[in-house]
């Protein structure tokens, strides 16, 4: 089964140059939103993809440029499409993004949950789930703020999708070796990197491991780190990639 993704953008949280890193996950005619930060919506009316064709959101954690699109996305749909969006989140996300995010501004008389807004598939973590016949996801917790829960992805067997992620080089070791997978890791150019990978814990990695890495949610200078990221390559905003 073909998957294509493309970054919708490929920014850190602060990167103005660049959207937030949520991308377009496609298979068959399937596509699910990877994470929705704050310019999501506007990354998607830059490609011109109409909200209709927005099958599914996954969530990764809930950071404003993960989460920070889905007020505008859910009232929209709810305004100009009559429908909710489907929302697939990890479980022990669910009820604070509910009650910290998005209940201050969506809770009315009417609407008193995150269910009265999204068609909400709580995910189990540690699992594999079939999101549609073309895309299984494997939730796996790794470590991004302290005490905090973030999950990374794997799509398909093939593809491991860091979200925001503190350098873990065993996992990251073992998705490429020992799985065969294809890596989209975020990526702080500038040490220290406290709640990410830095460029230079990456490259630490063994050169085989670095050939399967592409580096993303990095900052407005990336330029300057051209030829400068080993045997990694750095993920193109809005282009297309398929596995
Ligand atoms: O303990 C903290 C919490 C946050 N931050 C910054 O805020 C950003 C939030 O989004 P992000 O997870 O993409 O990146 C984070 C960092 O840039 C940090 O440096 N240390
Ligand atoms: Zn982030
Ligand atoms: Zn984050």
């Amino acid at each position: 089964m073909h998957l294509k993704i493309q970054m919708l953008g490929t920014g850190s949280a602060f990167a103005k140059n660049y959207f937030n890193n949520n991308a377009l996950l496609t298979a068959e005619s399937f596509t699910l939103m990877l994470d929705c930060g704050i310019t999501a919506p506007a990354a998607l009316h830059k490609l011109g993809v109409p909200l209709a064709a927005l099958d599914g959101i996954l969530i990764s954690h809930l950071h404003g440029d993960h989460v920070g699109g889905l007020e505008e996305i859910a009232f929209r749909m709810k305004f100009e499409l009559q429908r909710k969006p489907v929302l697939y989140i990890p479980e022990p996300l669910a009820e604070t993004l509910w009650n910290h995010t998005l209940k201050g501004t969506m809770q009315t008389e009417e609407a008193q949950s995150l269910d009265a807004y999204f068609d909400v598939h709580r995910l189990e973590e540690g699992s594999v789930h079939s999101i549609h016949p073309g895309i299984q996801v494997e939730l796996i917790r790794t470590e991004h703020i302290k005490g905090r829960n973030s999950y990374s992805f794997v799509f398909n067997d093939k593809l491991f999708y860091s979200a925001d992620m503190r350098f873990t080089p065993q996992l990251v070791t073992d998705m490429v070796r020992n799985r065969g997978c294809v890596v989209f890791h975020d990526c702080q150019l500038h040490p220290p990197g406290a709640v990410h990978a830095t460029l230079d814990e990456l490259l630490t990695l063994p050169e085989d491991v670095q050939r399967s890495v592409y580096l993303m949610h990095y900052g407005d200078d990336r330029d300057d780190f051209a030829g400068r990221t080993g045997a990694m390559t750095f993920v193109e905003q809005h282009k297309e990639y398929e596995f």
